[in-house]
C-alpha cells in the first residue's frame, strides 16, 4: 500500500462556516453530474475537493459562484448559502457574487492588457477606488498579497500575458484579491505550472487562508495534503466523505476513499 502524503496543517475546529451546501444536484441537459451534495465549508480554511476525473469536483466548485449559469443546458438544484444568503436568490447579482467569490482556473487567464490594468479593472468597475492614487494603492497591495509585486513593480505597464505561467497565475490571484473577495475558488490552479511555480502558489494559498475561505480542486493528493486543512472526496457525482485532511488521508471512514488515496483507482 502507498503511504499517504504527510499533512502539514491541521484544521481549526472553531472556524465559522462560510458556505453551506444542501442537497445540491447539477444536471447538464438530461445528464445528472452531481447528486445531493451537502457540505459545510469553513472560513479561513483551505478545503480541498479530490476524486477521480469526472466525479464532479469542478461542477460543485462552480455552484458556489454560479459559474454553471454560464454553461448552456446546466441546471442546479438544492441550496447554496454564503453567510446565510442563498446565492441563487433572484436578488443576487451574479457579477457581484463573482467578485465576492473569486475564481482561479487551471490555465492562467490574464486579460490581454497591462499588469496594472489586469488588477485595476475590477476595482474600477466596482467603484472601489476614489481616484488614481487610491487605485494605485489597491493595485500595489493586491500584487503584494499575491506575492508578485517585487517581480513586476518596474514593469506594471507591460502586458500581463508576457509573464511566466506561474507569474500569470499570481497575477490572476491578485486580480481576484483586488475586488475584496471573501471566498477564492481554485480549479486545479497548479496543473499547468512547473514544480517551482507550483510551490510558490502553494505557499501563497497558505498565506491567503488567513483572510479568505479557499476551496481548491486538485488532482494531486500530495498537494491536498500540503495546502488544505479539510478534504472532501467525491466519486461518481456524490460526496463520499469529508473531514479534516489528516483524518481523510490517514484514517478514512469509507473504503472508496481509502482505495482512491492509496492509488487503487483514479
Ligand atoms: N459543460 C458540460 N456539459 C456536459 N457535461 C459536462 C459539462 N461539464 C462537465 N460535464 C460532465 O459532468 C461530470 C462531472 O464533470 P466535472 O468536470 O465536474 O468533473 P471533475 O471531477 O472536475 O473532473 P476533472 O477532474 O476531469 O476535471 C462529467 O461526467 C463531465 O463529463
Amino acid at each position: 500500500m502507498i503511504a499517504p502524503p504527510p499533512v502539514l496543517h491541521s484544521a481549526d475546529p472553531n472556524a465559522p462556516i462560510k458556505i453551506a451546501a444542501r442537497d445540491v444536484s447539477v444536471f447538464y441537459g438530461a445528464k445528472q453530474a452531481l447528486f445531493d451534495v451537502s457540505m459545510d465549508i469553513a472560513d479561513k480554511t483551505v478545503t480541498a475537493l479530490i476524486g477521480p476525473s469526472g466525479c464532479g469536483k469542478s461542477t460543485f466548485l462552480r455552484t458556489m459562484n454560479r459559474m454553471n449559469d454560464t454553461i448552456a443546458g446546466a441546471r442546479v438544484a438544492g441550496r447554496i448559502e454564503i453567510d446565510g444568503q442563498d446565492v441563487n436568490a433572484r436578488s443576487v447579482d451574479p457579477v457581484l457574487l463573482r467578485a465576492r467569490v473569486g475564481m482561479v482556473f487551471q490555465k492562467p487567464n490574464p486579460f490581454p492588457k497591462t499588469i496594472y490594468e489586469n488588477v485595476a479593472y475590477g476595482p474600477r468597475i466596482h467603484g472601489l477606488a476614489d481616484g488614481k492614487a487610491e487605485l494605485d494603492g489597491i493595485v500595489e497591495a493586491s500584487l503584494k498579497r499575491a506575492g508578485l509585486w517585487d517581480e513586476v513593480a518596474d514593469r506594471l505597464h507591460s502586458a500581463g500575458t508576457g509573464l511566466s505561467g506561474g507569474q500569470q497565475q499570481r497575477l490572476v490571484i491578485a486580480r481576484a484579491i483586488a475586488v475584496e473577495p471573501e471566498v477564492i475558488l481554485m480549479d486545479e490552479p497548479c496543473s499547468a505550472l512547473d514544480p517551482i511555480a507550483t510551490a510558490k502558489i502553494e505557499e501563497l494559498i497558505d498565506e491567503l487562508r488567513e483572510r479568505y475561505c479557499i476551496v481548491i480542486v486538485t488532482h494531486s493528493m500530495a498537494q491536498a495534503a500540503r495546502v488544505s486543512q479539510r478534504t472532501a472526496f467525491f466519486h461518481l457525482g456524490r460526496l463520499i466523505e469529508m473531514g479534516d485532511t489528516e483524518d481523510i488521508f490517514t484514517n478514512p471512514r469509507e473504503r472508496r476513499t481509502l482505495d482512491y488515496i492509496t492509488g487503487r483507482f483514479g
